[in-house]
C-alpha cells in the first residue's frame, strides 16, 4: 500500500543555521511513526514543514501522494495534529472547542466519541481555564483526532499526563492505527513510545541517525554483556584491536550478545583473566543514547544497571 506520508531529501536553515540535513521517511498506513530526538533535534520543525506552517530549503512532502508547502494546503484535510501547545481559548468549556473544529453531518455524534475516547466527560462542560496542564494536553489530542483524519501528528503528545492518562492514550492511538489510522508522534523519550509505535526514527541535530522497527530496536537494547576482568584497561585494548565493539561502563566493559565468543576468544588469547559475565538489561534510553552520541560522532558509553 502506497504511504500516507513522504518525506524525501528535506534541508532546513533558521538564518545560517542549518536545522534539518536530507531527512528522508515515510508514514506507511494504519502505522505508529515515532519521532525521537534530543531537545533542539529538529522534531517540531519537521512536523511544521509538514503542516505547511513553515517553508523549506530543499525536498518534497507529499501526503495522499499530494505536495505540501507554505502555498499548497490541500492535502491537509487528511491530517489532524497537535503541536507545540494546545490553542485554548480560556472561556470556553472543552466541549465547544471540540464544536467549533467539528467537521461533517455527525459533528455532534463526533465530538460525543472523542469525549469518551479520550476519558473527558467528567469536565468536559467546564471552562478551559480550569484545566490542569494534562487537561489541557487531552483537549489538544482530542482535537487532532475528532475529525477521523487519516494522519495524525502529535508533537510530545504525553507531556503533562499522569501514567494512567499516558496508558490510555496509548491504547486509543493503538486501536486507531489498527483501525487503519497514520500517526507520525514525536517524544524525547524513546521508551514512552516503546508501547505504541510500529517504527522509530531517531533524529539527532537534524539529521536521522537510525531508522528501525521498535521490535528491533528493543531487540538490540536487550542482548548485552557486563565483562569484569582483572584489567578493564588491558580488556578493552584487547577488544579494541580485534575490531569488537564495546561499549564502556563504570562495572566493566559492555558487549553485544553477537561478539560474545569472539569477546571470550580475544580474552583467552590475551591472557586476561575474567572474573565475571553478566547479562544487564542495556534499556531503551541507554541504546537511542549511543545512537545519538554515534551519530555525532562522540564516544560510546553507556551505564550497566
Ligand atoms: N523560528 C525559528 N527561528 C530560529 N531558529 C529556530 C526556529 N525554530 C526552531 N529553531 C531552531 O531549530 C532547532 C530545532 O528546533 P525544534 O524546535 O525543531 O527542535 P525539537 O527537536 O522539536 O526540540 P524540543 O524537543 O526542544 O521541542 C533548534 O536549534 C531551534 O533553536
Amino acid at each position: 500500500m502506497a504511504a500516507i506520508l513522504t518525506v524525501d531529501g528535506l534541508h532546513k536553515s533558521f538564518g545560517s543555521h542549518q536545522v534539518l540535513r536530507k531527512v528522508s521517511f515515510t508514514v506507511e498506513p494504519g502505522h505508529v511513526v515515532g519521532l525521537v530526538g534530543p531537545n533542539g533535534a529538529g522534531k517540531s520543525t519537521i512536523m511544521k514543514i509538514i503542516l505547511g506552517l513553515i517553508p523549506y530549503d530543499r525536498g518534497q512532502v507529499t501526503i495522499g501522494g499530494q505536495s505540501v508547502g507554505i502555498t499548497s494546503h490541500q492535502a491537509l484535510g487528511q491530517v489532524g495534529a497537535l503541536i507545540e501547545y494546545p490553542g485554548i481559548y480560556p472561556f470556553l468549556t472543552g466541549k465547544q472547542h471540540l464544536q467549533l473544529f467539528a467537521q461533517g453531518p455527525d459533528k455532534q455524534k463526533r465530538v460525543d466519541a472523542v469525549v469518551h475516547d479520550m476519558g473527558m466527560e467528567k469536565y468536559i462542560n467546564s471552562k478551559a481555564k480550569r484545566y490542569s496542564l494534562g487537561m489541557k494536553q487531552k483537549l489538544g489530542v482530542a482535537q487532532a483526532l475528532l475529525n477521523e483524519p487519516a494522519l495524525v501528528i502529535l508533537d510530545e503528545p504525553m507531556n503533562g499526563l499522569d501514567p494512567a492518562a499516558v496508558k490510555s492514550l496509548r491504547d486509543l492511538i493503538r486501536a486507531k492505527a489498527d483501525a487503519g489510522t497514520s500517526f507520525l508522534i514525536s517524544s524525547h523519550i524513546l521508551s514512552e513510545l516503546e508501547k505504541v509505535a510500529d517504527d522509530v526514527l531517531i533524529l539527532n541535530k537534524g539529521l536521522i541517525v537510525e531508522q528501525t522497527s521498535m521490535t528491533a530496536m528493543v531487540n538490540r537494547g536487550a542482548e548485552v554483556y557486563l565483562i569484569r576482568t582483572s584489567d578493564d584497561q588491558v580488556t578493552k585494548q584487547a577488544l579494541g584491536n580485534a575490531s569488537i565493539p564495546i561499549m564502556e561502563s563504570p562495572q566493566g566493559v559492555l558487549v553485544n550478545h553477537e561478539d560474545l565468543n569472539d569477546v571470550l576468544r580475544v580474552l583467552v588469547m590475551s591472557n586476561i583473566h575474567v572474573d565475571d559475565i553478566a547479562h544487564v538489561q542495556h534499556d531503551l534510553e541507554s541504546s537511542f543514547l549511543d545512537m545519538v552520541n554515534a551519530g555525532k560522532g562522540g564516544a560510546r558509553d553507556a551505564n550497566a544497571h
